[in-house]
């Protein structure tokens, strides 16, 4: 089996390429990534030896480059992680999403077309479906909510999700779609909530929360991902949606006053700044369906994941710290400088 993973060098996508490698020895796994800011090139370090992998450096808006890499690879099979992903980001600038998420997706599903496939999967997200009023805790998110996005972000996850439909329905293509809940644990960039929340209370920095912190969202163990994508491009039905969540809501303030406490930090390091526009309440997801049609259920309890995930970045500091103290920095600088407290 060849199997074309892109955005392998991100947070999901490469832990999705050391659960498969380790899994299936004789797979060949094949990493299209841009290497964008997201994207670290020393995250596949551990698998960089393997004969069974290899790297390539590619946009997958480039049609020439993935072309070329179909011709030479003869994928079986395609799973697309690459995307811009932080709402944050695609607020201050939705171009390059609507560029990556949605165009990237459609010429990869022209070259699945062009060269034959079993499947195109596409990993997207819970944010399709737009939020959850906090006063509804008996409401979840199912495969037939209607699509209801709030940002650029989660509109060009949500047009990509359309177009992958398209392509089945009108070319036939076997796709697969999985949306999942926030995921959480080793590789995750320090943008994010919980990284960076890692990173600034190690550094004794503040920790910014939005708002009063009371947004939801459903937490869900990187590797627990991994396994039900796994299960769906072997077993998932094609043409068909799968949710994928943690069942593990929380507030974002219950996390943050948890990673103080995991790492003997005062909570007077949190500091509430202005909110994020058009910020989602909660996200909760019903995984009724993969679990019925492929016996998948979310393995890690949230008080060991957040153990291993503190502990992999307490281990791991290198990784990290590099990545702080370069170009994100600006970013950060940009985004939280000029926020103020709220
Ligand atoms: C970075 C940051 C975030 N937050 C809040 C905003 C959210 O309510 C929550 C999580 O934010 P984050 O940006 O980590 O993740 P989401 O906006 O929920 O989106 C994430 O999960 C979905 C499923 C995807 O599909 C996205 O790709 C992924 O980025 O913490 C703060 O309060 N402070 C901060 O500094």
């Amino acid at each position: 089996m060849n199997i074309i993973v892109t955005g392998g060098a991100g947070f999901i996508g490469s832990n999705f390429v050391f659960h498969m490698l380790k899994k299936y020895p004789d797979y060949r796994i094949i990493c299209l990534d841009k290497l964008t800011y997201a994207g670290n090139l020393s995250t596949l370090a551990p698998v960089m030896d393997n004969p069974n992998f290899r790297f390539v450096k590619a946009d997958i808006c480039d049609r020439e480059a993935v072309d070329k890499l179909f011709e030479e690879e003869h994928p079986d099979i395609v799973v697309n992680f690459a995307a811009e992903s932080h709402v944050d980001r695609s607020i201050e600038d939705p171009g390059i999403f609507l560029q990556t998420n949605i165009i990237g997706t459609s010429v990869l599903m022209d070259a699945c077309r062009k060269y034959g496939i079993q499947r195109y999967h596409q990993v997207s997200t819970d944010e399709v479906y737009g939020d959850l009023p906090l006063d509804r805790p008996d409401l979840f998110f199912t495969e037939e909510t209607p699509i209801h996005t709030s940002s650029p972000y989660s509109s060009s996850k949500a047009a990509a999700d359309l177009l992958v439909l398209a392509y089945h329905r009108t070319y036939g293509l076997p796709v697969t779609i999985s949306r999942c809940s926030n995921n959480y644990g080793p590789y995750h960039f320090p943008e994010k909530l919980i990284p960076l929340m890692i990173a600034n209370a190690l550094a004794d920095k503040p920790l910014p929360v939005y708002g009063e912190g009371l947004n939801v969202r459903d937490w869900l163990y990187v590797e627990d991902h991994c396994k039900a994508i796994d299960l769906i491009i072997h077993n998932g039905r094609v043409g068909e949606v799968y949710n994928v969540g943690g069942h593990n809501e929380k507030q974002n303030i219950e996390i943050v006053k948890i990673i103080c406490k995991e790492l003997g930090k005062p909570e007077s390091l949190i500091t509430h700044v202005g909110d994020r526009k058009g910020h989602d309440m909660r996200y909760a997801i019903d995984p009724t369906k993969i679990h019925n049609e492929l016996g998948w259920l979310p393995e890690t309890k949230f008080e060991d994941g957040i153990k291993k995930t503190i502990q992999w970045y307490l281990d791991n500091r290198e990784w990290w710290e590099t990545i702080i103290s370069g170009e994100y920095q600006n970013y950060y600088e940009k985004m939280y400088g000029n926020r103020g407290e709220a």
